[in-house]
């Protein structure tokens, strides 16, 4: 959270006080708002009601106890509506009612009010004088938006949606211009969203069109130890193919940075200087947004030495000293010289976002769908991977990643990107020592991270686009997984908007179930990653050492719950992952997950929303009211209606009277909002995914949305469970085919529930309009029935169902110097010798 909002007030409204502004004329029947001053009016009506008080009350009650009460009448009075467990309201001289703050403080309306209103009062000839009544009323019209009539008290549940508009649709600069010289910005804080949060701790999202989102976040628990189950060799025949489109060129909005001497033979890519370091730049940034055209460039050394005087005016800067001192070269070309000279290694950034997305106006980035110039290569990544991979030291899996890749990025500005990128910056790891490590071996040197701060200890995989080590940052005992990807490689295989896909979505990332990115860097030709590490495999060896070679529906409960909450998360950033398999799922040490490989991963604009929930259940006062029909159809119902009324209560089964108990209980307290943050408007023409995993619009070329990972969970479910995926063929052109035509058949064993199996079916719907979680993504899933009595908030504190080998992290790196370091001389070897010519295996 920004410390700037840490001071914005929370402004709570409800219809009771909109009523308690509202006024009925009495003449002339009509409604008037009423104005700060006419407070009084007020007081005195209280005034006189309690003069009747007194005069009822005179001869009973103490002339003490009659000025107590008046006086606090009063004080009510002067402060508004106010009631036990409320809390006083500010901001904007708002003050809320308790029942509407029930329902709705936690899903963040009040925040969002604020938000609107600020907006409306930024609005040129916006009234900062407006009568605070009127404020509130236009609040709670720009914030709820009732379906079907106006003006419905918001705790009258009747299922309406209720939008919070968290993306400016017009001034955005002006917006956050107004904020930063206000000194507040408006937030959301993403309450009660259990899931997706923690209780203390607030992080950022990325900033929608100039307006920050916060979520509080979960904690995590997470120490590195040095150990890997994956011994185990077992290679899943789903393979990998890569289908590159040159996506076309995106117009996105970058803020223009200045230059940086040390940026020689660097690769350029991200728009995001990840320098700020207060939340004040953050807002300035964004109302200095201004829009550029930016394109990867790559420059090897030599091409960089050549380009350097030409360049040296316009090559931005990283900021890196400020940035905690980590080395983050992965700065934007802006200028019109650099795409010039960029024309023949760039690797354009394309956008796919639906016209929604893009449409609403200058706060949004406008983006360039078109693709341009659409290759389509198949290679199997299963040859390259069992080229490149060491038998036996890490997990195999065919199961590859399909990308006739677009970039497919929106990318919206900088401060998305940068905000929760700085060294430390993530609140859920913010205590977590590597950051430390990391500035202590910078001050160490007195130089940014490189290469050379790093002790390769072992492979632990190839990807697609890169290598990853375990690595020691030397002299530290921390431990990271240090993905390595040769920019020449990436260059001439087109692969490059995949590596800045992924670096920026890791920026982004503060999830326990999701990896930290520590740092970025650049040595000589590679571009590095320093991740967080994840020693215990990955989630398809896991399955495989299980009996059956399938988990229980215990553990892939938890291992699904897990990663439903990564990706509502992810879906909330804007992310659509989809390239979800258990080979991407890595075991934590702790035995809690970690989602990774986001180099498939479409970027889009999210809106979220907040769905007012209805009542399922007719209210208890009629399900016990008596029957009055002359003849009672209900099916519980022994006694004819006619001799005695039947009280339906009575006549139930147990079961379903302790349902009635439930749904009554259920309906008398109001339901709490829903808030779904499901990038529906998200829109990609690639052909990216894993063949088994593919859903039906994606092969069909239809164009897909956020839906696929709604499918992809739903396939990912069915291998946890039953061992295999549904739709496997012979070849990958019948898997394709089968996912289009085949009906979804469940084996006969092993016994799986029929919740699963209903979740299953649901998620496994071709068609991804009717497809469950496609409207409300996460919040509709979670309430599946397969998911009754899991405690979402409390996850990350459950006992995993399998815990990898612990190690005694204090001996890690001394049982590490007896048996692996071998590996490790070897690996460190690999790059001495090779020097800047060095070649990966894997390419
Ligand atoms: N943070 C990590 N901790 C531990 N192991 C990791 C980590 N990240 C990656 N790995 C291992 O390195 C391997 C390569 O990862 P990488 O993300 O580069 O490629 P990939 O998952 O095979 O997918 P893609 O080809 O789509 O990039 C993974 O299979 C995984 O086993």
């Amino acid at each position: 959270m920004n410390p700037v909002n840490m001071g914005t007030s929370e402004i709570v409204e409800s219809m009771e006080e909109f009523d308690s502004g509202l006024k009925m004329d009495e003449h002339d029947g009509k409604r008037h708002m009423l104005k700060p001053g006419q407070i009084c009016s007020i007081e005195d009506d209280i005034n006189q009601l309690f003069e009747g008080i007194d005069v009822r009350t005179s001869g009973r009650s103490s002339g003490l106890l009659q000025k107590v009460c008046k006086d606090s009448l009063r004080k009510s009075a002067m402060k508004r509506p106010m009631r036990p467990g409320s809390s006083q309201a500010s901001g904007i001289g708002i003050s809320e009612s308790v029942s509407l703050k029930q329902a709705l403080r936690g899903l963040c309306i009040s925040q969002a009010s604020e938000m609107a209103a600020m907006k409306r009062l930024s609005k040129p000839g916006g009234s900062s004088r407006a009568s605070e009544a009127g404020t509130i009323k236009r609040l709670y019209r720009s914030v709820v938006v009732e379906a079907g009539e106006s003006g419905l008290a918001l705790n009258e549940g009747k299922g309406n949606l209720v939008e919070i508009s968290l993306v400016p649709e017009g001034s955005t600069s002006n917006f956050s211009e107004k904020m930063s010289e206000s000194g507040q910005l408006p937030e959301v804080e993403l309450l009660n969203q259990s899931a997706l949060m923690g209780e203390d701790e607030i992080i950022p999202l990325p900033n929608h069109g100039g307006y920050e989102i916060s979520l509080a976040k979960l904690g995590r628990h997470g120490k590195p130890k040095l150990t890997r189950s994956s011994s185990s060799t077992h290679a899943s025949e789903k393979q990998t193919v890569v289908d590159e489109i040159v996506p076309a060129l995106a117009e996105v909005p970058v803020k223009p940075v200045e230059p940086d001497k040390e940026q020689k033979g660097k690769l350029h890519f991200t728009s995001s200087p990840s320098s700020d370091n207060n939340a004040s730049n953050n807002v300035n940034k964004s109302a200095s947004i201004s829009r550029h055209i930016i394109r990867p460039v790559f420059r090897n050394k030599n091409s960089a030495k050549n380009k350097e005087k030409q360049d040296s005016t316009s090559v931005p800067s990283s900021s890196n000293q400020s940035n905690g001192g980590v080395d983050n070269n992965l700065g934007p070309i802006t200028s019109k010289e650099n795409e010039k000279s960029s024309v023949s290694t760039t690797t354009k950034v394309s956008s796919e976002v639906s016209s929604n997305a893009t449409d609403s106006g200058p706060g949004k980035p406008v983006l360039n769908s078109n693709i341009s110039n659409r290759t389509k290569t198949v290679v199997s990544k299963s040859d390259e991977n069992s080229r490149s991979r060491e038998k036996g030291e890490f997990s195999q899996s065919s199961k590859s990643s399909i990308g006739e890749y677009s970039s497919s990025t929106s990318i919206s500005e900088e401060s998305t990107l940068s905000g929760s990128s700085r060294s430390g910056y993530r609140p859920h790891m913010s205590k977590d020592l590597r950051w430390e490590a990391i500035r202590y071996v910078q001050k160490q040197h007195g130089s940014s991270l490189g290469l050379r701060h790093f002790k390769l200890i072992k492979k632990l995989g190839s990807g697609d686009i890169g290598t990853v080590y375990l690595a020691e940052l030397t002299g530290t005992n921390c431990l990271f997984a240090l993905k390595i990807m040769d920019n020449e490689f990436l260059v001439s295989r087109k692969k490059m908007a995949r590596a800045q896909t992924e670096r920026e979505i890791l920026q982004m990332l503060d999830h326990p179930f999701l990896p930290t990115l520590f740092a970025h860097f650049t040595a000589d030709k590679f571009s590095c990653l320093v991740m967080e590490y994840c020693p215990g495999g990955d989630l398809h060896v896991l399955r495989q050492k299980q009996p059956n070679k399938s988990f229980s529906e215990q553990a892939a409960r938890f291992y699904v719950a897990e990663v439903l909450l990564a990706l509502e998360y992810l879906h909330m950033l804007g992310v659509v992952y989809r390239d979800l398999k258990p080979e991407n799922i890595l075991v934590r040490e702790d035995g809690h997950i970690m989602l990774s490989d986001f180099d498939l991963s479409l970027r889009c604009a999210v809106n979220p929303t907040l769905l007012k929930s209805s009542p399922t259940v007719e209210s208890p006062k009629r399900e016990s009211s008596p029957c009055t029909e002359s003849s009672c159809i209900h099916p519980f119902c022994l006694q004819p209606s006619w001799q005695v009324p039947c009280f339906t209560p009575r006549l139930i089964s147990a079961a379903t009277k302790t349902r009635k108990l439930k749904a009554d209980l259920a309906a008398q307290v109001s339901p709490l909002p829903q808030l779904v943050a499901e990038p529906t408007s998200a829109r990609s023409n690639s052909f990216v995914g894993t063949h088994e995993y593919l859903a039906p619009e994606i092969i069909k070329g239809e164009g897909h949305g956020s839906a696929v990972d709604w499918w992809t969970f739903g396939i990912f479910l069915y291998e946890l469970v039953y061992g295999k995926t549904p739709f496997k063929g012979p070849g990958n052109e019948d898997t394709l085919s089968n996912v289009v035509s085949h009906s979804l058949k469940f084996p006969g064993s092993p016994i799986v529930s029929s919740h699963t199996r209903d979740l299953i079916r649901g998620l496994l719907v071709k068609e991804p309009e009717n497809r469950l979680g496609s409207v409300k993504g996460a919040a509709e899933i979670k309430q599946h029935s397969f998911f009754e009595g899991l405690n979402w908030a409390l996850i990350r504190c459950a006992i995993p169902p399998e815990l990898p080998k612990v190690f005694d992290f204090g001996n890690v790196l001394a049982d590490m110097s007896a048996s692996q370091n071998k590996e490790s001389g070897r690996c460190q070897e690999e790059f001495k010798s090779t020097g800047e010519h060095m070649e990966f295996e894997m390419f």
